[in-house]
């Protein structure tokens, strides 16, 4: 059984908890934390959206929700109603005067335990949201508020959130979330690298010829159509979760675990990305949308017939980026990003090809190693070597892989990540949330890619549903010899 750090009692509000993000991530992940004994009966979850529901209703749509997205845990009936019991809703509307804000206010009456408000709904409602918590003297010493992504389209509106948000809680109270810096294999990259020696000697364009981060989805854009139209492959996925990935691969030590220690580190390699400009984003990054295909054995429609607005979209479902980072570590190792929907498979996983020997002595060197860190669908670390091919006839050398998959080295396993982001939130522990001078950073790298796709016109190119994206992602590899993880052989 594994150890759990109990929690203490909390209050958490969740504002726009009818919402999809709620039904399917957030209320799941407190269920099943729930189960393994993190919190116990004095916490309570205060539900906030502006459709009318009294409490007894809200529960019963979220048992529908937890019974469907939590359904291994929804099973314990009694655990189930127990965390029922632990929600209550309050109709709201966050914009408007004269809500029932005094029902949240009874509802917190209690000072002295940590106080979450996590904003679930769309990022135009986060400063006034937060105004209206200042204005009705909901923020205490004990209070934080998390923000869900997108923050900000650029920037600019980046920064208007930052700002807007800024003016009612300090920098170390507000969480911006990354859920995939809760994964368990992006959490191990950090023991990989800082915890292995023998590893981190090797961590540096001395040894490794290139890195490959790859988030592959298969799904299309399911009902959240409107929100990705406008968001696109490069906003939705590049700007937040492989730029993390990124940091989390190329980072220097830090001097400690502590959240400002390890957010400087990855500040730096954000501050080091070679700038983009025009003529760089031409020839270095690639811009796709699928169009009908096959997946699974099953026809499957293209984006805009996805989307259902009977016009043709300009929005990337992908892009594949070559870039570089400016450092005395990383200077000769391209770094390789992708992201896409409906692509062949659903994978998320990170390659450090290391170099091939200078001298080979021996006559058919296979590929040179490479280790390969897969997040999703099962966490796995695998190094590929060179071996020994057995038997006799003379000396042969031909690849072997030593393999690690969590699923059968350990017993415990989070099922989602903001299962530990949420509680994290709860603890004060802001390790794995975005500080805002890395939100910045970040858009600072992706602007010129937009600006750039803006004024050039850049053309979409189109991609079969099934594939791993259209014909020059392929080209962007050949460049430096190189080849996309699932092409290569062994
Ligand atoms: N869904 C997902 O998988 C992901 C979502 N996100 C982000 O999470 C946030 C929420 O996304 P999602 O759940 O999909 O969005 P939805 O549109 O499904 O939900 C929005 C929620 O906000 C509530 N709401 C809207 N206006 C107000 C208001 N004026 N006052 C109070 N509540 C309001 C809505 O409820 P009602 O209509 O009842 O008021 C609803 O509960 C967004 O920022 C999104 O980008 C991030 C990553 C993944
Ligand atoms: O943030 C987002 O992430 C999901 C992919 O998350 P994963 O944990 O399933 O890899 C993506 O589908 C969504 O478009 C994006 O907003």
């Amino acid at each position: 059984m594994a150890l759990v750090n109990h929690t203490g009692p909390f209050d958490f509000v969740i504002f726009g908890a009818t919402g999809d993000l709620s039904r399917r991530k957030l209320l799941p992940a407190f269920l099943r934390r729930f189960h393994a004994q993190e919190f116990s009966d004095d916490a309570q979850i205060i539900c906030v959206a502006r459709t009318a529901l009294n409490t007894e209703q809200f529960r019963e749509q979220t048992e529908a929700a937890l019974r469907e997205f939590a359904p291994e845990t929804a099973q314990d009936e009694q655990t189930l109603h127990h965390f029922l019991g632990l929600l209550t809703y309050i109709t709201l509307d966050a914009l408007q005067p004269g809500g029932d804000w005094q029902a949240l206010k009874t509802l917190l009456a209690t000072n002295d335990r940590p106080r979450v408000f996590y904003l679930a709904t769309a990022p135009a409602l986060y400063s006034p949201l937060c105004e209206a918590l200042a204005r009705h003297d909901l923020i205490n010493q004990h209070s934080r508020v998390v923000l869900e992504k997108p923050i900000g389209v650029n920037l600019e509106t980046a920064q208007a959130i930052n700002h807007g948000v800024g003016q009612f809680f300090p920098e170390a109270s507000i969480y911006r979330i990354d859920h995939y810096l809760g994964k368990e294999g992006v959490q191990n990259i950090l023991a990989l690298r800082f915890a292995n020696p023998m590893l981190e000697k090797l961590w540096s364009s001395e040894a490794i010829a290139h890195v490959q981060i790859t988030a592959a989805e298969t799904v299309g854009v399911g009902s959240r159509g409107s929100y990705y139209d406008e968001s696109g492959a490069l906003r939705d996925m590049v700007q937040n979760h492989l730029l993390q990935m990124l940091c989390m691969v190329a980072m220097d030590a830090p001097a400690s675990l502590g959240s400002d220690d390890l957010r400087n580190e990855k500040l730096k390699v954000l501050n080091a990305l070679r700038p983009m400009t025009p003529d760089m984003v031409r020839r270095n990054v690639i811009r796709g949308q699928y169009v009908a295909g096959e997946l699974k054995r099953k026809d499957v429609p293209g984006y805009n017939d996805d989307l259902g607005t009977g016009r043709a979209s300009n929005t990337e479902t992908f892009v594949a980026i070559r870039t570089k980072i400016r450092t005395a570590r990383w200077g000769h190792t391209p770094f390789y990003l992708r992201t896409g929907k409906r692509l062949a498979t659903k994978t998320t996983e990170i390659v450090i090809q290391f170099r091939p020997q200078v001298w080979p002595i021996f006559t058919n060197m296979p590929s040179p190693g490479r280790l390969v860190i897969r997040i999703a669908p099962r966490e796995e670390l695998s190094l590929v070597t060179a071996v020994r091919d057995p038997g006799a006839g003379g000396f042969r050398v031909r690849n072997a892989k030593l393999s690690m998959s969590y699923e059968n080295a350990f017993s415990v396993t989070y099922q989602d990540s903001y299962e530990r982001l949420l509680l994290d939130a709860v603890r004060g522990d802001p390790a794995l949330f975005i500080r805002r001078d890395e939100v910045e950073a970040s858009w600072r790298w992706i602007e010129p890619i937009l600006n750039s796709w803006r004024h050039a016109m850049t053309p979409l190119e189109p991609y079969r549903a099934g594939s791993w994206g259209p014909a020059s992602t392929r080209a962007l590899l050949a460049r430096d010899g190189a080849l996309w993880h699932e092409d290569m052989l062994t």
